[in-house]
């Protein structure tokens, strides 16, 4: 194998454009910014077991040209958030709201038309090399796959993918192409993973948990991959993870998320916290003293009339367990909006 190991960018990524890259999932031509917009979306679960909504009336907007990070505890719904923006829930899950994407709502999509939304309009930069590269399918064949929908000749795809993986740091692209997934170290399939979300040009990026189970230097590279791949305002990128301090480096922007609510939003959340929920979650990280929160995250078959995190609330007040707290601009913090009523 004699991809370089080594990551490093010598120049800013250039977009795999192709005049179909420039049109929105019908044709037609892009103009305003692609910003995608959460209204009131909710998804449920009707399992055998009881009703689960993963998702509970998350309203947001997603700035193109930024990094948006969503940040919560395991099980909160940052994934199910994720899945739905692709259209990969599956079938049993009930999914309410809208998401606005150019003019479009992208829950009234067709499978068809979801089809192509996925990679060439929102690529995917999936959570684990281990589940998602296929063991025993060279890597270039995958990674052609990634171009399904672009009606070029293969070797005009193949030439585009080997720029591409030199932008990404390797040297020798055309061995790459040849090689197996287990000769890689975990960062270059992270790298290669990265490579097969962006090969489409989307104008949105999803990464799950990108720098899971990785250590500390190849999360470094991961951070660094991100910005490359978001350079230019070109693209937006929305991260999923648990990595408060990865998420505090690479985003304008973060969303706290709790049993499938939006805490707060802004680009101050994880430098200066306004929820008491997001001030927990920062006091427990190891080094802010390392002082875990108290109790645990509401079972989400729960309907709540009040704040969903009042009982575990240090600040809650009486109408906090009966009232829903609007969403409020602090006034010494106006960039954050915040579902508190510290600030309403
Ligand atoms: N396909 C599914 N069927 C039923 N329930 C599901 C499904 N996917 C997720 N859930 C439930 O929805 C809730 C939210 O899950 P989700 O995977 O979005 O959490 P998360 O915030 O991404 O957690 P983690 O940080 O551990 O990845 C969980 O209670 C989970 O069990
Ligand atoms: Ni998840």
């Amino acid at each position: 194998m004699t991809a370089s190991s080594h990551f490093h960018t010598k120049e800013p990524i250039q977009p795999v454009m192709t005049p179909e890259a420039a049109t929105d999932a019908h044709g037609e031509a892009a103009t305003d910014p692609p910003h995608l917009t959460l209204d009131a979306l909710a998804v449920d679960f009707h399992l055998a077991t009881g009703p689960v909504r993963a998702v509970n009336g998350a309203s947001l907007t997603f700035h193109h040209g930024t990094i948006h990070g969503i940040v919560g505890e395991s099980g909160c719904g940052k994934s199910v958030l994720g899945l739905s923006l692709l259209g990969l829930l599956p079938p049993y899950a009930a999914v309410t709201g809208r998401i606005h994407y150019r003019g479009q709502n992208l829950l009234q999509c067709r499978e068809r038309d979801f089809r192509r939304l996925r990679g060439r309009s929102i690529g995917l930069i999936p959570q684990s090399p281990q589940d998602s590269l296929n063991p025993v399918v060279p890597l270039g064949r995958q990674l052609l796959d990634a171009l399904w929908h672009h009606a070029l000749p293969r070797s005009e795809k193949q030439s585009l993918l080997c720029r591409l993986l030199n932008q990404l740091g390797f040297s020798s692209p055309a061995s790459l192409m040849q090689a197996y997934a287990f000769q890689l170290s975990g960062g270059m399939q992270q790298r290669v993973l990265a490579a097969m979300g962006v090969a489409a040009d989307p104008a949105w990026i999803l990464a799950d948990e990108p720098t899971k189970g990785l250590d500390q230097i190849s999360k470094e590279q991961t951070v660094q991959l991100l910005k490359t791949v978001t350079a230019q305002s070109r693209r937006g990128l929305i991260v999923i993870t648990h990595d408060l301090p990865m998420a505090a480096a690479l985003c304008d922007q973060v969303s706290v998320m709790y049993a499938g609510e939006m805490l707060e939003t802004g680009p101050h959340t994880l430098t200066t916290p306004c929820h008491p929920y997001t001030r927990g979650l920062l006091a427990s990280l190891p080094e802010k003293g390392f002082q875990p929160m108290a109790g645990k995250p509401p079972a989400l078959g729960t309907r709540f009339t009040g704040c969903a995190f009042s009982s575990r609330c240090p600040a809650a007040m009486a109408r906090c367990q009966t009232q829903k707290p609007p969403e409020s601009r602090p006034k010494d913090a106006p960039r954050q909006k915040v579902r508190c009523f510290l600030y309403a």
